[in-house]
């Protein structure tokens, strides 16, 4: 690709004289080879317009920024929105490989690892090739790729488009994602949104800035695409009305009310029914709780509108192997049910409280949680509330300390606990809190272990344990029972 074509797209209305080959993309100075276009970013931690020289030393044929001066050596372009058009050239690049796919986008504050495993399940299970774009990992080709981002940089993003064979695309869309523009360049077959509620408020301000960003996705859907929107909650509502005034979209509703485009009721331990116009169907339930009901009838509803009908995937559904980390259960020796499950918002943790209370009925409910450093500091009262209200016992741990001080984090715990009669036990050891949980519930009891799900831990504990999954595991083979 050579650079005054590449001008041309980004709508860039100068021209080089000598037009080298554009070799490569990159917003990182370091990432920088011969040859590359170099975009330059005013990010949260950094100023790409810093490193500028560095880009050219490493090879830079051109670079695109913000400044409107002449900066360096070499080729330097003003543009207004660098993150905009680093995300369109990543796209022309790659020569827009959105194109080869049908493409699903999905965002929400909960659900979308899920409901993006349970339709990639449905369309791999009829024979639609299916990658996945998300946050437990990528999956292109049939192959696993590590994920460091739910959704992944420009860059990666497009490059992983033009690697993918697949058929279909089901991504994950975050809020980071959609407010650092990754996405633009692409444009979306079907887009779904499941639910807004309290995350990410260190980031988004507030709740309308944070809707406002999720709304944005179905800005990026095709001509005639479908809108695919949980009608649960003030702001599924708010996006269905504003979607609904523009004629060039397919609008979708599901969830509990019977004007609905898919509604559902009855929702029991293990199934639950669906009603789509003359169709009422019991569909099964592949994960506990009436959230899981919610994001198991996007994916039907997701499938039906690429020409799935719905008792194919309800077919399909019957074989969903569960997810990593979401409501994973374990049964211990002694009886004890262990559930391991990512829950990290107030609404996150309440759904699968309120599943996991279900399952233990009369018997007693331990949960061990605790919170990241650095991260929305408003939600963790409301979140120790919760699990004061569903659970017999709260063990309060930490959670990545993500550069904080333990001792501070642990304070910052203590901090937010509300005044309630009945107090949680802090243990800030994570491996510590949960041996602490497994020993004290007696062995009819459910424990529940929120926050990491599959996550490997980033700080070392006293137990030789690296995710809560093995740490349930290294106490069973530390505490197995013997026979004489
Ligand atoms: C807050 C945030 O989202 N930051 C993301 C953003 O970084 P940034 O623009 O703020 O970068 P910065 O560090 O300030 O640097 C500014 C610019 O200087 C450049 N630079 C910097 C250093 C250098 O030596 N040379 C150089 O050129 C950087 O490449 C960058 O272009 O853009 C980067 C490239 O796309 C992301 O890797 C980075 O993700 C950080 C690491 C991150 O942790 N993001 C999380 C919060 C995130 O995005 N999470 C969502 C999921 C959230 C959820 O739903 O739970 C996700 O989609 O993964
Ligand atoms: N529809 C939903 N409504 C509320 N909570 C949900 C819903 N679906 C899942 N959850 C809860 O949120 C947790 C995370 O689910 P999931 O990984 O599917 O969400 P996510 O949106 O991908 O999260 P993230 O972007 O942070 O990775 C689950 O383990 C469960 O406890």
């Amino acid at each position: 690709m050579k650079l005054n074509g590449l001008l041309n797209q980004l709508h860039i209305s100068t021209t080089t004289e000598d037009d080298p080959v554009i070799t490569g993309i990159t917003s990182h100075s370091k990432k920088v080879k011969p040859g590359y276009l170099f975009f330059a970013i005013s990010g949260v931690h950094a100023d790409g317009h810093q490193y500028i020289q560095e880009a050219f030393e490493n090879g830079a044929a051109a670079i695109i920024g913000e400044y409107d001066e002449e900066i360096g050596p070499g080729h330097y372009f003003y543009a207004k929105d660098t993150k905009q058009l680093l995300s369109l050239a990543a796209s022309y690049f790659y020569e827009e490989p959105y194109k080869k796919h049908k493409m699903t986008g999905i965002t929400g504050t909960n659900g979308k690892t899920t409901t993006s495993f349970l339709l990639q399940h449905i369309l791999d299970s009829h024979g639609i090739s299916t990658a996945l774009f998300g946050t437990v990992y990528h999956f292109i080709n049939g192959t696993k790729v590590k994920s460091s981002h739910t959704t992944p940089d420009p860059v990666t993003l497009q490059q992983m488009l033009s690697e993918s064979k697949d058929d279909t695309v089901v991504m994950e869309v975050s809020s980071h994602g959609l407010e650092q523009k990754r996405i633009e360049g692409i444009t979306y077959d079907q887009a779904i949104f499941l639910n807004l509620t309290h995350d990410h408020l260190d980031y988004h301000g507030t709740m309308e800035s944070y809707y406002l960003c999720k709304a944005k996705l179905f800005s990026y859907l095709k001509n005639k695409g479908t809108a695919i929107i949980c009608s649960e909650g003030h702001y599924g509502k708010r996006l269905t009305e504003e979607l609904n005034k523009k004629n060039d979209l397919q609008v979708w509703t599901y969830g509990k009310r019977k004007t609905d485009s898919f509604y559902i009721e009855d929702v029991g331990k293990n199934s639950f029914n669906l009603v789509h116009e003359t169709l009422q169907v019991t569909v099964p339930l592949p994960l506990p709780g009436e959230y899981n009901a919610l994001n198991t009838t996007a994916a039907i509803a997701a499938a039906l509108d690429y020409g799935i009908p719905i008792k194919s995937s309800i077919e399909y559904l019957k074989s969903f192997a569960g997810i990593p980390g979401r409501f994973e259960e374990i049964i211990l020796q002694n009886g004890t049910e262990v559930i391991v499950d990512y829950a990290h918002t107030p609404d996150g943790v309440s759904q699968v409280l309120e599943a996991a209370s279900k399952k233990a009925g009369n018997r007693p409910l331990y949960h061990v949680f605790g919170f990241r450093g650095n991260r929305d500091l408003t939600k963790r009262s409301e979140m120790i509330s919760i699990s004061l209200e569903y659970t017999t016992k709260t063990i309060l741990t930490v959670d990545d300390l993500n550069g904080v001080d333990r001792d501070q984090l642990v304070q910052e715990t203590q901090e937010a606990i509300p005044k309630a009669s009945q107090l949680p036990v802090i243990v800030p050891d994570r491996t510590e809190a949960i041996f602490f949980a497994l020993k004290e519930a007696p062995p009819n009891a459910v424990v529940i272990i929120t926050g990491k799900g599959p996550e490997k831990y980033k700080e070392a504990y006293t137990h030789p344990s690296d995710s809560d999954l093995k740490t349930v595991e290294l106490f069973q083979s530390m505490n197995k029972p013997t026979f004489i």
